[in-house]
């Protein structure tokens, strides 16, 4: 932090979501600024940090952290890389906001979780933006406060116009469906204990080998049933809707987004292109609060124990794919610092 109270974040990937959010922090967030840049491309950071007054670009992650102008670090690497990372800012006990997924297995996620249960405070905050999505977030008021009586099912949409390149099905899970699995132990406060996959009949439009759509079915604690429809090539747009069932109504979010117009030519809205404009306003909250909280010297927002239950969630998810079963979930028991 600078002496006017200023928070230097290093921002360590700069692919799609990392340069987006490195444009929030220069443009959009109030508090912070980009003090340095990491990518293991040299160019593409010294291009980057040339445009941003004070910014030093740097290929190694750890020598970011020790910059004096460092005070936070914003994560939004490949998912494999996210644990040296993670580790290396708890060595220098930094606040970081580590984009989805926390890591891409159970197993290397469980071991962030010990090491922050370690250190004996929460320092991360995980990037499930839709928990900031103005949307979803009155849907979780609007169900706590049991507004539609007790929640019974949800009905989620998860679709994609395309996927990038060498999107596996293992992806559809860790990467797209990790969203599912966020909000529904979210707006349902519950863990998730089963998965089941069902593979529909498939596009045309989808990469070789890879199954898509997807039916995905997650039984809660209580005995909930969640159901997901994840289409990653629909062709024509970015939606994600979510449908609560409750036992004295029902509760939609997501299909009325925009403004509904009558023309010559029709009626109707539009669709955002992808989850860059879908999920804009998310995004901004999540980066702004996370800042806030860290200027306050507090840590909120989805934890290390919810990037680690939903690893262990997609995992099963995984092997539910693999085996066409209905795989039950393992998950550790609880830290107190989680709860
Ligand atoms: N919250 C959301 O809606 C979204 C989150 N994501 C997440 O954001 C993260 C990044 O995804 P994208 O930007 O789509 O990927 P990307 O492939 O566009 O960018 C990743 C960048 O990280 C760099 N990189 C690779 N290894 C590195 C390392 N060890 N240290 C520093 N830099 C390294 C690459 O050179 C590249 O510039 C992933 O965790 C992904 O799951 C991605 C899309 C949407
Ligand atoms: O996180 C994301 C991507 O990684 C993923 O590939 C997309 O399916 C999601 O919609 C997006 O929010």
């Amino acid at each position: 932090m600078t002496q006017h109270g200023t928070l230097g974040v290093a921002v360590i990937g700069t692919g799609r979501m990392g340069s987006d959010h490195v444009r929030r922090i220069d443009d959009v967030i109030s508090g912070a600024r980009v003090a340095a840049v990491v990518d293991i491309d040299a160019a593409r950071v010294k291009a980057i940090a040339d445009g941003i007054e004070g910014c030093t670009p740097y290929t190694d992650p750890v020598a970011a952290m020790d910059d004096p102008a460092v005070g936070a670090v914003l994560i939004a690497s490949p998912g494999p890389a996210h644990e040296a990372t993670l580790l290396a800012a708890f060595e220098r006990d930094l606040p970081v906001l580590c984009e989805k997924p926390l890591t891409p297995d159970a197993e290397s996620a469980l071991r962030v979780l010990r090491a922050e249960e370690k250190l004996g405070h929460r320092r991360v905050q995980v990037g499930f933006m839709r928990r900031y999505d103005a949307d979803y977030m009155k849907l979780k008021d609007r169900l706590d406060q049991g507004a539609y009586g007790r929640p019974l099912m949800l009905h989620n949409k998860h679709r994609n116009p395309n996927c990038p390149p060498g999107f596996t099905n293992a992806m559809m899970i860790n990467d797209s469906a990790v969203h599912e699995i966020d909000v529904t132990r979210w707006l349902l406060d519950e863990e998730i204990t089963s998965v089941r996959v069902l593979f529909p009949k498939p596009t045309d439009k989808a990469p070789e080998g890879l199954s898509d759509p997807q039916l995905i079915l997650f039984e809660t604690a209580s005995g909930r049933i969640v159901d997901t429809e994840l289409f990653v090539n629909c062709g024509f747009g970015y939606q994600v809707m979510c449908e609560a069932v409750c036992t004295d109504g029902t509760a939609r979010i997501g299909d009325n987004h925009g403004v509904f117009a009558n023309t010559a030519t029709g009626w109707g809205g539009t669709i955002d292109p992808g989850f860059e404009d879908r999920f804009a306003d998310a995004y901004d909250r999540q980066v702004q609060r996370w800042v806030d909280a860290t200027r306050r010297g507090e840590v909120e927002g989805p934890s290390v124990w919810d990037g680690y239950a939903a690893a262990a969630v997609c995992e099963a998810g995984v092997r539910a794919q693999e085996t066409g079963e209905r795989v039950t979930v393992e998950l550790a028991e609880r830290p107190a610092l989680y709860r």
